[in-house]
């Protein structure tokens, strides 16, 4: 049978790892740092950091030794924050087999590269473009461990490759489509952190749907017109690893993305939420690095540019709102047309 290693046991490892095991085509074995939790996946099939009331299915094994997770593996899928992906894989590299497929679960942006997790991975690694992959869509771990129905996309540019990883995570609750389209799927997985975010100051400053849909539907039409300047199909964002993920995470309480916001829209200062946020938040770091791929690209991300200006430059959610509200008047548009007109900082009408 395929060998799955699964390289991190946080939220999202967990729960995509008892995906694949669920669906019974493949022995998988996770990867994780601290001892306490292996065990406990080892003898009790429970995470008791993040799922301790959870049964998890008794075929999956975990260790602490990466050597052993990766020896043999068909893939090796990594859920480890995004931001230490590439020393992470400098660490593994000689141990990951030659003709492993690698899946990234992870929704970010590489600070100070701006690169998307899979290029890292084809960097770090020297793998060609057929065995490196993404899963991505509206799959909050919570639900996804519970067993709650949930699609996904696998996308890799290699068709073959998307559908291979299909199968391995089919699941009578776990449905994925596959895509050749690499670009939208992680751009529409990492801005929409960002969004939440915007969403979640939005709420905690108190106001309601009016406003949650407005930074939904603006933040897909920024993700858009910033996915297609990179070469992504705009097709891609209006599905499951764009509007399907922005939704789900905008909407639910269970995204520590929005949660974060919601925490500093209530008025705690961006250091005081980090102290108490112990999950990884990828779009706090992560709006650095796409803002400066917009400015690249020469695409106008105004929500972007307001959450980076917030977690990043002291503006207060009062002045970001402020800011975003005056740009100056201007029709509707959805895709490509947009003109400079939506930096902050334009001139108010
Ligand atoms: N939790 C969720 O619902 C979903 C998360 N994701 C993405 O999956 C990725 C991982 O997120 P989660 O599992 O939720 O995060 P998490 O914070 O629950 O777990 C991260 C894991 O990485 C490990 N880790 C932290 N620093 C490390 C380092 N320097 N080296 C090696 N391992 C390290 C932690 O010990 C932990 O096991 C993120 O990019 C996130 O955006 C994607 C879909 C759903
Ligand atoms: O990516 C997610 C759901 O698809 C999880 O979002 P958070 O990282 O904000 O919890």
């Amino acid at each position: 049978m395929t060998r799955v290693a699964v390289l991190g046991c946080g939220s999202w490892g967990t729960a995509f790892a008892n995906v694949v095991a669920d669906a019974g085509g493949a022995d998988v074995e996770i990867w994780g740092r601290r001892t306490d939790v292996v065990d406990a996946l080892n003898q009790r099939h429970e995470n008791p950091d993040y799922f301790p009331d959870i049964a998890l299915n008794p075929a999956l094994s975990a260790t602490t030794d990466v050597a052993k997770a990766l020896n043999g593996a068909g893939f090796v899928v990594v859920a480890v924050p995004s931001q230490t992906l590439r020393e992470n894989l400098a660490a593994w590299a000689e141990l990951i087999p030659r003709d492993a497929v690698v899946v990234s679960l992870m929704k970010g942006v590489e600070l100070g590269t701006s690169r998307r997790m899979s290029q890292v991975i084809s960097e770090e690694l020297d793998f060609p473009a057929e065995q490196v992959a993404v899963v991505s869509g509206p799959n909050l771990a919570r639900e996804i461990v519970e067993r709650q129905p949930a699609t996904a996309v696998v996308a890799c540019p290699h068709e073959p490759t998307a559908v291979r990883l299909q199968h391995i995570c089919k699941s009578a609750y776990f449905r994925p489509y596959t895509t050749t389209d690499l670009v939208g799927v992680e751009l529409g997985g990492a801005v929409k952190n960002v969004i939440a975010l915007a969403v979640g100051v939005a709420v905690g400053m108190g106001f309601g749907d009016n406003a949650k849909a407005s930074l939904i539907t603006r933040g897909l039409a920024e993700t858009v017109r910033l996915a297609v300047a990179l070469g992504a199909d705009e097709h891609t964002l209006a599905g499951l690893a764009g509007m399907g993920d922005l939704v789900a995470t905008c909407s639910s309480a269970l995204s520590r993305n929005r949660t974060f916001g919601e925490k500093l829209g209530s008025g705690m200062t961006v250091d005081e939420v980090i102290t108490e946020t112990r999950q990884t938040a990828e779009g706090v770091k992560s709006s650095e690095s796409i803002l400066a791929l917009a400015r690249t690209a020469n695409v106008d991300v105004p929500i972007t540019e307001a959450v980076v200006a917030m977690m990043h430059n002291d503006l207060s959610p009062a002045e970001a709102l402020l800011a975003f509200m005056s740009r100056r008047a201007k029709p509707e548009r959805y895709g490509m047309e947009s003109g400079q007109d939506e930096r902050p900082g334009g001139s108010p009408q």
